[in-house]
């Protein structure tokens, strides 16, 4: 028998006995021809006059995802600029409907809570992540509560003692660290600085067990917590893949974690001492009617707090140091402005100090204009609603879609957007003439006219942003003390950013080079 026949003999065979396969196959592809025609003659034909343009697509219910998930930034200009700054897309399934600039953002973010809601896009994420009773898996009323005892208990004296804890961190890191070894070397910036951000964090705002648990059960639980994270989980978070059977164990044994912390607290076997974490503040917090917060609550606010911190402050020290390393001139000028405002000798500052050294918050400003790390911010429409200005109603089976990256990348916005530029800070400032609002957790600027919403506005706005703020400033003032840094050969290239995940992040491996001060590079 030769080749030919060996191949055809068991094709053959199958189509003479079982046609079914083949069958099958030619009628899966006629399906999808037909479901591919019947989709681009609904988006000819069936324009709504009264609706956003629809981006598009060839596929039903894949629509958009594959453009939109590889870069966001490049999905949203090129649709701005073919259909204005609002337009609907496909992804997954879902009819999103998105806003840009500055109105676009004001129109989402500032939304009324009767039109627009969080928690039913978020929560099949988060709850399994933070788990009951809190943030999104609780009335917004309740969240409003839950974050105004976040906020109030980031007080100045809690601020000054983090500075001090979080410089001891970065100071034994730098000298242990195996990265670290030597006068100089190279080390990746995503890995190390991870690291370095979810020490100083758990730390300061988690507390001492915390922080001493890390070393070494702590790490792999959130990990696997982490992976309750997975893009894949807002359609099936439910399921029992193994990334969620190890969600749910790592979530259990977390709330056991800070309960326990809680109870050895409250029988005083664990002293407070000048201590200023957040465990310590939640346990003195009651609600509006009375009520105590509830221990389970406090594990699922620590939680949340040590999640949706870790991400968006370690992509953003990331950030800032990939972006110095293109601009080693800035580190040096960092360094004189310590010099400056601190003394010759660099002596330890406080937080007071930190809001002296006006070019370091401006680099962390800068970077957070370029590098956000959330990228979309949706709500799902709980009634029709009118976009100002147009004649467009959005019917409530849409999800509304907010991009303040957008406008902070904008050249009518901020000259030459794509250069990273501290000093394009020196002169500008969004928040003097704002609104101000209270929606429950604080007064703060409405941010309705601002290009510049890396923190959010409305109702959902951050109220992480002073820690983020002392944590990143702080890391960058030590850092700068100990090393300089440039790209390897002193290219002023930049790594491209990672959209794989829920938190934009540089794109690993994004290496540099450092040496200990004292020693040329
Ligand atoms: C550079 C750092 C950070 C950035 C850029 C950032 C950004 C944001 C943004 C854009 C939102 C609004 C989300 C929405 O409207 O759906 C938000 C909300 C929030 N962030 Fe941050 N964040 C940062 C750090 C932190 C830190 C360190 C914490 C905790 C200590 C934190 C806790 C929160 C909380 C509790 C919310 C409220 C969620 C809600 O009300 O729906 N964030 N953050």
């Amino acid at each position: 028998m030769g080749v030919l026949e060996h191949v055809a003999g068991p094709l053959g065979s199958l189509t003479a006995t079982t046609p079914t396969p083949v069958l099958a196959v030619a009628g899966f592809f006629s399906l999808v021809v037909l479901a591919v025609v019947l989709n681009v003659l609904s988006q000819v034909l069936l324009k709504k006059r009264n609706e956003p343009p629809m981006v598009f697509h060839w596929f039903p219910w894949i629509g958009s995802t594959v453009t939109y998930g590889m870069d966001p930034y490049k999905f949203f200009f090129a649709n701005k600029k073919k259909h204005g700054d609002v337009f609907t897309f496909v992804l997954l399934g879902r009819k999103m409907t998105v806003c840009l600039d500055t109105k676009g953002n004001n129109f989402i973010l500032n939304g009324k809570v009767k039109d627009l809601n969080a928690e039913e896009i978020y929560n099949p994420l988060t709850g399994p992540v933070f788990g009951r009773d809190v943030v999104y898996d609780c009335p917004n009323a309740k969240l409003m509560e839950q974050k105004k005892f976040v906020k109030f208990g980031l007080t100045s004296e809690a601020l000054r003692s983090y500075v001090e804890l979080i410089t001891h961190e970065v100071q034994d890191f730098v000298k242990r660290h195996k990265a670290f070894k030597g006068q100089k070397g190279t080390f990746n910036v995503p890995n190390v600085m991870a690291e370095l951000t979810i020490y100083t964090a758990s730390r300061s705002l988690q507390g001492e067990e915390v922080r001493n648990m890390f070393d070494s059960r702590f790490a792999a639980l959130f990990h696997d917590l982490d992976l309750g994270f997975s893009p894949l989980n807002f359609q099936l978070s439910w399921f029992p893949l193994p990334h969620n059977r190890k969600r749910d164990n790592a979530h259990n044994a977390m709330v056991q974690i800070y309960s326990e912390i809680v109870r050895k607290r409250r029988a005083g076997e664990v002293k407070r001492g000048n201590s200023q974490d957040m465990v310590w503040h939640l346990m003195e917090c009651t609600y509006k009617d009375g009520t105590p917060v509830p221990d389970h609550e406090i594990a699922g606010i620590m939680i949340a707090l040590l999640m949706a911190g870790q991400h968006s402050s370690a992509s953003t020290i990331s950030w800032v140091i990939l972006r110095l390393a293109t601009k080693p001139e800035i580190v040096e000028e960092l360094l004189a402005e310590q010099k400056r405002v601190l003394g010759e000798d660099l002596p330890p500052f406080t937080n007071e100090d930190l809001t002296k050294l006006s070019l370091h918050a401006q680099v962390v400003k800068e970077t957070l204009r370029l590098h956000s790390p959330i990228h979309s911010i949706m709500r799902k429409v709980k009634q029709p609603l009118v976009v100002e200005g147009t004649n467009y109603i959005i019917p409530t089976s849409h999800t509304l879609m907010s991009s303040p990256g957008v406008s902070a990348r904008m050249d009518e916005h901020f000259p030459n957007p794509s250069v990273w530029d501290p000093h394009r800070w020196d002169a500008l400032n969004f928040e003097d003439d704002d609104e101000k609002v209270d929606y429950g957790f604080g007064i703060i600027s409405k941010g309705g006219k601002s290009p510049y919403l890396p923190f959010g506005a409305g109702r959902h706005r951050c109220v992480g942003e002073q820690f983020a703020y002392v944590q990143l400033q702080t890391i960058l003032a030590e850092f700068i003390r100990e090393f300089k840094i440039r790209n390897p050969g002193g290219s002023t290239d930049i790594v491209d950013t990672d959209y794989t995940s829920l938190f934009t992040k540089p794109l690993s491996p994004a290496v540099v080079e450092w040496e200990r001060r004292g020693a040329e590079l």
